[in-house]
């Protein structure tokens, strides 16, 4: 267990030109730790995101508060293919990450990949046959992602909904193996998803953004179970119920 956070964000606050886009955001993170970041669309999930890994689009600017962290963060986006380079074979990629990142031989960089490779459970023929993103289907792409972002050793991982572009099935698998990871490699995750049941079976906290601020954080399940604040109430609110169960008795 760390003594300090491995990630403090205090009072972040981002615009672009005149238009606050974040305001005010602040949590803190400890090694291994998992925070949720939910939200409506358009709340500065991303934005947040982005800007603890320091890379903010074009036209945003930090304009306020501080991000602590000792850390190397890397970072998961939404679909795999568009993270991705087309036209590079998808083991070549991960092994180019790893030569560069970690700074070792050719030699070592391909051994380290076919690594993550095996610990992301993809294919051995892949060991073999190198392929191309349009030979792999979408959920052996965001592997070969996050193969990429372990690849960069990372403290935290940041997640933005990796799995909203996979099929439910698929997603699980996904997060499956993110928490599997995350317990043997003991990074801390910042998860940016619309989905409050994903975000309180990964995380232990809880922050729900609202227009660019932080309305309610705290510990995940008793945020659920006791929310204060009305938007927190309208999201677990808006969570369909399976019509077959509903009614049911308790299980
Ligand atoms: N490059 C940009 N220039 C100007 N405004 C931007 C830019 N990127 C995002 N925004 C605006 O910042 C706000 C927050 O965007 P952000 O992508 O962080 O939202 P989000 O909560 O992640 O949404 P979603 O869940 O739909 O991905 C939105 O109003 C968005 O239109």
């Amino acid at each position: 267990m760390s003594a300090s956070p491995i990630l403090e964000v205090e009072e972040l606050s981002l615009a672009a030109g005149s238009k606050t886009l974040v305001s005010g955001v602040g949590f803190s993170l400890d090694r291994g730790e998992s925070l949720g970041l939910v939200g409506e669309s358009g709340s500065g999930k991303s934005l947040t995101l982005r800007a603890i890994l320091g890379l903010l689009p074009r036209g945003v600017e930090q304009v306020g508060g501080t991000i602590k962290s000792e850390v190397r963060a890397a970072m998961i986006f939404q679909d795999p293919r568009k993270s991705l380079d087309p036209l590079c074979p998808v083991v070549r990629q991960v092994e180019e990450v790893v030569y560069y990142r970690q700074q070792v031989s050719r030699k070592a960089a391909r051994t380290i990949a076919l690594e993550l490779l095996e610990m992301l459970g993809l294919p051995d023929s892949l060991k073999q046959t190198d392929r191309y993103p349009s030979q792999l289907s979408g959920g052996q792409c965001q592997r070969i992602v996050i193969a990429i972002a372990l690849a960069c050793k990372p403290g935290i991982l940041l997640c933005d909904e990796p799995t909203t572009a996979l099929d439910v099935t698929v997603q699980q698998q996904i997060l499956a193996t993110i928490t599997r990871l995350q317990q043997e490699l003991d990074f801390a995750m910042v998860f940016v998803t619309h989905n409050l049941a994903i975000a309180a079976t990964l995380c232990s906290k809880l922050c729900v953004m609202k227009q660019g601020s932080i309305v309610e954080h705290g510990d995940a399940l008793s945020l659920l179970q006791h929310p204060q604040h009305p938007y927190t109430q309208m999201l677990i609110d808006s969570v369909l119920p399976l019509p077959e169960l509903e009614g049911s008795a308790s299980v």
